[in-house]
């Protein structure tokens, strides 16, 4: 069996401003467009763009991928992506789906965005952008000034928050447990706190499922869940919150998606700030599983172009 012919483009993006986390800074989105063309000459793209500080795979283990498939690809051997590659079971595997569906109509369904706001002091500026422009659940990163600087643009921020709207906030596993309890405590007066994102470091699950009891503050884990396994190991050792996945690094759609709905998962989706090409495919996932929660995808405006 010849399968699908195949092509690849591997892209750089770069930030309009640096996406600064308590990992660190992030300047340049690199990632591949992938493209299998069946035998009655129908394409479809997929996107391949990892985060290899979230767990996934490396670009260069990507591209070296990629390389190796040659001109062609067979159903068989896309499933049998390693899962060592998780963005790239993505990319292949979305492309792979699309191409099994009937061609897609044209009319996309209506998302709730949460809109990604500036880490620091320049999000108490950005947030009444995007309200203006309709958003009405936000995401600011915490976990990376010190504390009592953090809690003087927070409340800054709450001011301009409507009162019917909603604020994430991301630490990215920067908090110390007494930093996490703090802003538990903070937020727990606060109903327009939608959740606190990974609070902890990514392997201390018991201790977030200890606050989560503890707290009215829900607590959502992200780098904890990043790939498909990871996942997995979070439900067995019993958390029951929220999970923000990525669809771009959680693996094959298809697997994820039989997990979140047999185990009814609570689920963010979230983007790995990929191009439009992942971005569709992501939703595509959303739409099927039919998550409730904003999708983590309001991203538009970290870049300057269009892609
Ligand atoms: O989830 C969102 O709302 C936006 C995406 C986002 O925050 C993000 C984007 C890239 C890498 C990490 C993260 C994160 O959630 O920690
Ligand atoms: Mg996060």
């Amino acid at each position: 069996m010849k399968g699908y012919q195949f092509t690849y483009s591997v892209y750089r993006r770069p930030f309009r401003q640096p996406l600064t986390t308590s990992h660190g800074t992030w300047a340049i989105r690199e990632g591949i467009i992938i493209q299998l063309t069946d035998a009655n000459s129908r394409a479809e793209l997929g996107e391949i763009a990892p985060i290899p500080w979230f767990g996934s795979e490396s670009i260069d283990r990507a591209i070296e991928w990629c390389q190796q498939v040659g001109d062609n690809i067979t159903k068989d051997k896309i499933h049998l992506i390693p899962d060592d590659l998780p963005a790239c079971q993505f990319g292949f595997g979305s492309a792979l789906t699309a191409l099994e569906l009937p061609p897609t109509s044209t009319l996309a369904p209506k998302f709730d965005l949460s809109g990604l706001l500036p880490t620091g002091a320049a999000a108490i500026a950005q947030l009444p952008v995007l309200v203006q422009r309709g958003y009405s659940t936000f995401k600011w990163k915490i976990g990376v000034l010190p504390i009592a600087q953090e809690e003087a643009i927070w409340r800054q921020l709450m001011m301009a928050v409507p009162i019917d709207a909603k604020l994430r906030l991301d630490a990215n596993g920067g908090l110390t447990q007494t930093a996490a309890e703090r802003w538990l405590e903070i937020c727990s007066s606060e109903a327009r706190i939608e959740f606190i994102e990974q609070p902890l470091a990514p392997e201390e699950i018991e201790i977030a499922i200890e606050l989560a009891a503890k707290y009215h503050t829900p607590i959502a884990l992200d780098e904890s869940v990043a790939t498909f396994d990871r996942i997995q190991a979070a439900y067995a050792r019993g958390w029951r919150g929220i999970y923000v996945i990525k669809p771009g690094i959680a693996g094959f759609p298809w697997r994820l998606a039989k997990f979140v709905t047999q185990h009814q998962l609570d689920v963010v989706f979230s983007a790995v700030m990929e191009t439009k090409v992942g971005t569709a495919a992501a939703l595509r996932l959303a739409s099927d599983l039919k998550v409730t929660r904003s999708l983590g995808f309001g991203v538009e405006d970290w870049f300057d172009d269009d892609m």
